[in-house]
C-alpha cells in the first residue's frame, strides 16, 4: 500500500507531543513552523526546550502521559522512550486524530517526512521508515538544486498568477503565462519586474511575448 502525502495547515491547532526528550524536540520544532499549539506530556524536558518555554512557544505538562492529555488535540505525537507507552498512546487516540509513534510508524496514521522548505516552497521525501537517513540524503541533494532564492522566486510566482488571472484572459493564454513565468529566464529579478509590468500594462506592451 502507498502513503498519501498531504500538506497540513495546523495553524492554531492542538498538538500534544508525549515525551521531553531530543525526537520530542525535533518534531516540536517542526511543529512550531507550521503554527501549531504546542503542548508537551513528559516527567523531564530535553535542556534545548527551555528557550520554547521562557518564550512561551510551548506548554509543559509535567507528569506521565494520559488519555485525558490527548484530548482535543488534532495531531498527537508518541515520542517517549517508552515503546509500550508510545504503543498505548497509539490506542487511545480518536479514529479522527493524526497520530505519529516515533518507534513503530505502522501504530500511527502518519509518519513525518524529511523536508526541505523555501518560503511557499514545500518539497517532502519518504521511505515509509524503510530508511530514514536515505530520506535525509535525497532532502539535501534537493535542497542543494531548490535553493534560497526560490524563496523570492515563489512570492514572485505567486504575485504574477494573481495578475494573470485578475484581468479576463483566453484560457490558452492564462495557461501559456502560467507555464511562461516557471522558465528559468524568470529567476532574474529584472525580468520578473519587466513580467509584472507587462501584467499591469504598462508601456503599452502586447501580452504575448515578442
Ligand atoms: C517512521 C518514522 C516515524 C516518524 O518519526 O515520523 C521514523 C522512524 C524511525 N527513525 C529512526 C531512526 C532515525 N531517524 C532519523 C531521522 C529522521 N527520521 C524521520 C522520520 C521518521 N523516522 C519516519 C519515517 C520517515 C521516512 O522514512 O520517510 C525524519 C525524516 C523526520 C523527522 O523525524 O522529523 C528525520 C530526519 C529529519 C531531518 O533531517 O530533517 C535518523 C537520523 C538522524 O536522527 O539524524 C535516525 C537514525 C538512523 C536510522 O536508524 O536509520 C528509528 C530507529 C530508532 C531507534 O534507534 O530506536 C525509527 C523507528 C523505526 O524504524 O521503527
Ligand atoms: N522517529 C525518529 O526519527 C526517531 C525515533 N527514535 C525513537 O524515539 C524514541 C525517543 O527518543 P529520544 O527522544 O532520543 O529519547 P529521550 O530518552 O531523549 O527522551 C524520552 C522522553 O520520553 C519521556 N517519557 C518516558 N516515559 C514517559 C511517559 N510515560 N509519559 C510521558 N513522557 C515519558 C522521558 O521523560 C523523556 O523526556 C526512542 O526510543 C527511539 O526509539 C530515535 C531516533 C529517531
Amino acid at each position: 500500500m502507498e502513503t498519501y502525502p498531504v500538506m497540513l495547515n495546523l495553524y492554531g491547532r492542538k498538538a500534544v507531543i508525549a515525551g521531553g526528550g531530543k525526537i520530542a524536540y525535533r518534531k516540536t520544532i517542526g511543529l512550531l513552523k507550521a503554527g501549531a499549539k504546542i503542548t508537551i506530556i513528559s516527567p523531564d524536558l530535553y535542556s534545548e526546550f527551555n528557550n520554547l518555554l521562557e518564550s512561551g512557544q510551548v506548554e509543559w505538562k509535567q507528569k506521565e502521559v494520559e488519555a485525558n492529555d490527548l484530548k482535543g488535540a488534532l495531531i498527537v505525537i508518541a515520542a517517549t522512550d517508552n515503546k509500550s507507552v508510545n504503543r498505548k498512546i497509539s490506542g487511545l487516540v480518536s479514529p479522527h486524530q493524526l497520530v505519529n509513534v516515533v518507534d513503530d510508524s505502522r501504530l500511527g496514521n502518519f509518519h513525518v517526512p524529511a523536508k526541505v522548505t523555501r518560503g511557499k516552497l514545500t518539497i517532502a521525501v519518504g521511505t515509509d521508515g524503510a530508511s530514514p537517513i536515505l530520506a535525509q540524503k535525497i532532502r539535501d541533494e534537493i535542497a542543494d538544486v531548490y535553493d534560497e532564492s526560490y524563496r523570492d522566486y515563489l512570492l514572485f510566482l505567486e504575485k504574477a498568477r494573481e495578475k494573470i488571472y485578475t484581468k479576463k484572459r483566453h484560457i490558452t493564454l492564462r495557461g501559456q503565462l502560467l507555464k511562461e513565468i516557471t522558465q528559468k529566464e524568470y529567476r532574474t529579478t529584472e525580468n520578473q519586474q519587466k513580467f509584472l509590468e507587462r501584467m499591469n500594462g504598462k508601456n503599452g506592451r502586447a501580452e504575448t511575448k515578442p
